[in-house]
């Protein structure tokens, strides 16, 4: 029943007080985070409000994913299969959502960023420390990528002890080892600072545990986690690659690559290769 004024009551032990006690804002940080939006254009330009929080949104998610992801691979790695899965489910809850989030972007027209472009100069999303990190936590490394950071020791300092750490799919090949599957010797003992290179001894593992289903459950789940994972992935640089394609068109990029053609090389790198493999060899 709707009451009279539409005004709900404010109830009088709800606590209003906050002198000395922490406030919503202060455990959140609110005044550092609220006022970390500096927009470069002058006059400002109305939308470019929009493109610093569609920014830091993801980068915000994407330090929630490598608190995750670290999880994750330090479970793995005490063979705790059922609490790995969980920070992995979460991951692909966030991917998402970051996915999701590219439609609020998607109204920003390409002359409205053309007319704020100019004060982005060579700044680009290329220099996401954190969407590096989280790509060499899932395997694809790639050493050349840490020059970008070196004007940030910090960035480059995080890079830089990731590229050295085995991924989550090297943590769960060596769980899998652990528990008896035939990994081969050569991926187990693989440098980790290199990118993951499709293995076709290793696929012959993942079809015993999806032939045997029943017996390797845990295994089996982690595997439909990981191909989730890489497709939630890829579903990610494609709405990114069709926001760039509909915003700049063939435009080269502002951290100076050729846009769109180095965008869409993206699109044929693979994190876990043998489980997409292994599909071609189930029996009908
Ligand atoms: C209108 C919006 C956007 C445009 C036009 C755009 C354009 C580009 C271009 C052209 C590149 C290639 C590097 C370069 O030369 O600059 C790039 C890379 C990248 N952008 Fe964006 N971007 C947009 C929004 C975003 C957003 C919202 C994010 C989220 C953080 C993002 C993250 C990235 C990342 C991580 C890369 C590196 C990708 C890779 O190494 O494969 N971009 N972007
Ligand atoms: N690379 C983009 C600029 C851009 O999108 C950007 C600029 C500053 C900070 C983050 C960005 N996002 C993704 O690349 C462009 O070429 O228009």
């Amino acid at each position: 029943m709707p009451v009279e004024d539409n005004t709900r009551e404010i109830e009088s032990t709800i606590v209003t007080d906050l002198r000395e006690r922490m406030s919503y804002g202060s455990y959140l940080g609110l005044d550092t985070l609220l006022a970390s939006q500096h927009p470069r254009s002058e006059p400002e330009h109305h939308d470019e409000l929009l493109f610093i929080i569609q920014h830091q949104t993801t980068e915000l998610w994407l330090k929630l994913v490598i608190h995750e992801l670290d999880d994750a691979r330090r479970l793995l790695a005490a063979d705790d299969l059922g609490a790995a899965l969980k920070r992995i489910a979460r991951v692909k809850h966030i991917q998402e959502v970051l996915t999701q989030q590219w439609s609020v972007l998607a109204t920003l027209t390409p002359t409205e960023y053309a007319q704020f472009r100019g004060a982005l100069a060579n700044a680009s999303g290329f220099q996401s420390a954190q969407y590096r990190l989280v790509e060499f936590a899932l395997g694809n490394k790639h050493e050349r990528m840490l020059k970008v950071f070196e004007s940030s020791p910090d960035d480059h300092a995080a890079l830089a002890a990731e590229l050295e750490r085995p991924s989550l799919y090297d943590e769960f090949l060596r769980h899998l080892a652990r528990r008896g599957h035939a990994v081969p010797t050569a991926v187990l003992e693989r440098d980790v600072r290199k990118a993951h290179v499709y293995s076709e001894e290793l696929v012959p593992v993942f079809q015993r545990i999806y032939e045997g289903a029943d017996d390797n459950w845990r295994a089996y789940e982690t595997c439909e986690e990981l191909v989730d994972l890489e497709d939630n992935f890829q579903f990610w640089r494609f709405r990114h690659l069709r926001t760039v394609t509909r915003t700049i068109g063939r435009k080269t990029g502002t951290g100076g690559s050729s846009g769109v053609d180095f965008l869409q090389r993206a699109l044929d790198l693979t994190f876990f290769p043998e489980l997409y493999a292994v599909r071609t060899r189930i029996e009908e």
